[in-house]
């Protein structure tokens, strides 16, 4: 092949240059044409590259730039070094060159000698440079080189990333070190020998068995960005495959979490992977974690619903956080629609308990149809509350008159079950806490305490009937009407709170004053204050005596479940009993015990003063003409039963007739003669159920009403109990407590 010019011109140069006696080169001339028969189908960079590592730069650099000027690839200012790789032009024709090492060559990496030896072994065997033709026409991008990172290195050649990695190449880098990564940062470990490769000695071959060390992630030689792309779907796949495998190994650190709560929580002092800091630390939450457990648990929170007339409190008792009256949030009265359950909420219930108090409106509790006719309790007289008799007047009379600075609510709950509850100062006892569970009673509404007409119960729904023996112990101990042990309850926690002062206060201005006996209307007598101190003191012991004993006081409960709001005992011959609303000879409903007798103490009072309320009779128009009862007439009674009532502060009696005793005796108009004793009633009364309609009139300690002949069936009911009205006098000497006792006597 004929030889360009300038191939004549760099072999001319080159000879010339050995011919030189002085000069450092010392090639042959057959040295000299396979340089530059090399030199002449490599590219500028590479036959530059190529001449700078077999002659050495210094030598060359002169002849090579204009070698590469003559060749039209760029003059002296054109001259590649290594410092200048990045802007490596594409050599002619697309083709790289590359020089492949002999495979008895040994190339120290980094060493300064292998431009040496190469000379040395070039002149000692002269023969020509390392060039493989195959290499020489390799298709251009089949790999790249960049630029080293030992830039400024003299000599060095064009090698391909295939020799590269069997360590087959020189790459310049820092000299050989012994620290192991110990004094320099770890670049790798040869996966050939499993040298531990440092800063020093730099990525590339490795200095012990020259296999390629590069560290993670690293661009030398091109790497980066060199993968080929996959030749089909299958290597794509597998490449994936194995991408994802890579990547899942390489997070899998990051993706597992150790939560040691044996060390976090529950062993500080003797685990041995904390440092003293550590558990100092968890020391300090654990304790606070304590506190504010033990916070928590002396938390009583009690909610005083004033418009439901109740107080309730958390029952910590089993530990649990029942919150399952959500559909029970307190709503307040609209005013207009009395739903309960709209958005007119108030007050949010006490998430810890279990009866929270539920709002009644005028419309009676949600989902429970009353008289639309009942009267607002907030306007005037209270006819129409909601809640129940209750045993707690000590916490109702702290409540009511405003000294609730006196109520001391106990931190902590002493036993599982009960709320030791409200104490208030002077009385010594707990309060008591009500047992019933119905909030229905409306006095004085039609479907009150005493439904429809007369004490005619409802017999359908669950009946509660107690048929054991009197003294099973599962009875509840009687109520006492006097204050000293006041029996407890069941433990349940609400507490039904008498009408508001406020209410009390209406109610009692709205009431006609009367001073002396009257008669009402035709068969209705009220004689004022007709029983003495005396009287009412002895009816009050022998109540307390009987009412503590066997038949004694107890909460009836209606045949639909409902509680009574009252307290009650019969004596004489019959029992009346509210399930059946009939007389029994024993209270088949409760504790099946027969009632006692009535006092004849008790008869000889009904006898005088209804001796005197017919006189009265007589007096306003009634008269006899022989047989004929005349309107106004009281006939006279012998009385054989008397249902004896207690109200506490919430108690109440809905409208109803007394129609249960003997047809006879009703037909005769047979006159009712009632006792109260104790704090006054507002007691309502008339020709109609709707108590509305009704009259009104405080019953006092010491009156006796009467109603028979034309008023035998009248309705009547007691609408609230006002609080403290009770003579100071008979409480003294009767220890009656705050309540009114009533007897009303009948002839069966
Ligand atoms: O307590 C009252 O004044 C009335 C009692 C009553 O009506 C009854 O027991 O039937
Ligand atoms: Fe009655």
């Amino acid at each position: 092949m004929a030889m360009s010019r300038a191939a004549q011109w760099l072999q001319q140069a080159l000879l010339d240059q050995c011919s030189d006696s002085n000069a450092a080169l010392q090639l042959d001339p057959e040295v000299v044409s396979s340089l530059v028969s090399y030199c002449e189908i490599a590219s500028p960079s590479e036959a530059q590259q190529y001449l700078f590592s077999i002659v050495g730069e210094e030598q060359c650099k002169d002849i090579v730039s204009e070698y590469l000027r003559i060749r039209g690839d760029g003059g002296p200012s054109d001259v590649f070094t290594f410092h200048d790789r990045e802007a490596e032009p594409q050599s002619e024709g697309g083709l790289h060159a590359y020089v492949k090492p002999k495979e008895d060559e040994i190339w120290s990496a980094g060493s300064k000698k292998t431009s040496k030896s190469v000379k040395q072994r070039t002149e000692a065997q002269g023969s020509a440079p390392p060039i493989t033709q195959a290499a020489a026409t390799k298709p251009a991008g089949s790999l790249s080189i960049k630029p080293s990172k030992a830039k400024g290195r003299k000599g060095g050649k064009g090698i391909s990333l295939a020799e590269a990695a069997e360590g087959l190449a020189l790459f310049p880098r820092g000299g050989p070190c012994t620290c192991q990564a110990s004094r320099h940062k770890l670049i790798n470990n040869c996966l050939g020998c499993g040298k531990i490769v440092c800063e020093q000695e730099g990525e590339g071959p490795c200095n012990f068995c020259g296999a390629l060390v590069l560290k993670e992630g690293s661009d030398y030689a091109g790497l980066e960005g060199m993968s080929m792309p996959p030749a089909n779907d299958a290597e794509a796949a597998a490449q994936a495959f194995k991408d994802r495998l890579v990547e899942f190994d390489r997070s899998a650190a990051q993706r597992t979490t150790v939560i040691d709560d044996q060390s976090d929580y529950f062993e500080i002092d003797g685990n041995a992977w904390l440092s003293d800091k550590e558990k100092q630390l968890l020391r300090q939450r654990q304790e606070e974690e304590e506190r504010i457990e033990a916070e928590r648990r002396k938390r009583v929170i009690v909610t005083i619903d004033l418009l439901g007339r109740k107080v309730v409190m958390e029952d910590k008792g089993d530990g649990n956080d029942n919150n399952h009256h959500e559909n029970l949030i307190l709503a307040g009265d609209s005013g207009t629609s009395g739903n309960s359950g709209g958005s007119d909420f108030r007050i949010k219930p006490n998430p810890f308990i279990d009866n929270n108090p539920v709002y009644v409106g005028p419309k009676g509790p949600t989902g429970v149809k009353t008289d639309k006719k009942l009267i607002n309790h907030l306007q005037g007289m209270v006819l129409d509350r909601t809640g129940r008799v209750q045993h707690d007047d000590p916490v109702i009379e702290a409540v009511i008159g405003q000294q609730l600075g006196d109520i001391h609510i106990e931190g902590e709950t002493p036993s599982s079950k009960g709320w030791v509850g409200p104490r208030v100062r002077g009385t010594g006892g707990s309060v008591d806490n009500d047992e019933a569970e119905c909030m229905l009673d409306n006095p004085l509404s039609t479907s009150g305490s005493r439904n429809d007409d007369s004490r005619q119960g409802r017999n359908a729904g669950k009946k509660k009937h107690h048929v054991e023996a009197v003294n099973d112990s599962t009875t509840p101990k009687p109520f006492d009407i006097c204050l000293g042990n006041i029996p407890r309850n069941d433990g349940k926690t609400a507490i039904i709170l008498a009408p508001s002062l406020l209410d009390q206060k209406k109610a009692e201005a709205a009431l006609p004053s009367i001073w002396s006996d009257t008669v009402l209307m035709p068969g209705v007598v009220l004689l004022k204050g007709w029983l003495s101190i005396d009287d009412q003191v002895e009816i009050v012991r022998e109540c307390r005596s009987l009412g503590t004993g066997v038949g004694g006081f107890y909460q009836p409960t209606f045949g639909d479940g409902r509680h009574m709001r009252l307290q009650m005992m019969c004596l004489g011959k019959q029992h009346w009993e509210p399930t059946t609303s009939s007389y029994v000879p024993r209270r088949r409903n409760y504790d099946n015990a027969s009632p006692p007798a009535i006092p004849s103490k008790f008869s000889d009072m009904v006898r005088r003063s209804l001796q005197r309320a017919q006189d009265l009779a007589l007096k306003a128009g009634g008269h006899k003409l022989g047989r004929k009862q005349v309107e106004g007439e009281l006939p006279n009674m012998e009385p054989t039963v008397c249902i004896v009532n207690f109200y506490e502060q919430s108690g109440a009696l809905g409208m109803h007739q007394d129609k249960d005793e003997s047809s006879a005796s009703l037909k005769r108009g047979s006159p009712v003669v009632s006792f109260s004793v104790g704090d006054s009633a507002v007691f309502a009364y008339g020709n109609e159920r709707d108590p509305e309609k009704a009259e009104k009139i405080a019953l006092e300690s010491g009156d006796v009403l009467v109603f028979g002949g034309p008023a035998r069936m009248i309705y009547h009911g007691v609408a609230s109990i006002l609080p403290k009205s009770a003579p100071k006098e008979l409480i003294e000497k009767s220890n009656l407590r705050q309540g009114r006792l009533n007897l009303t006597f009948r002839e069966l």
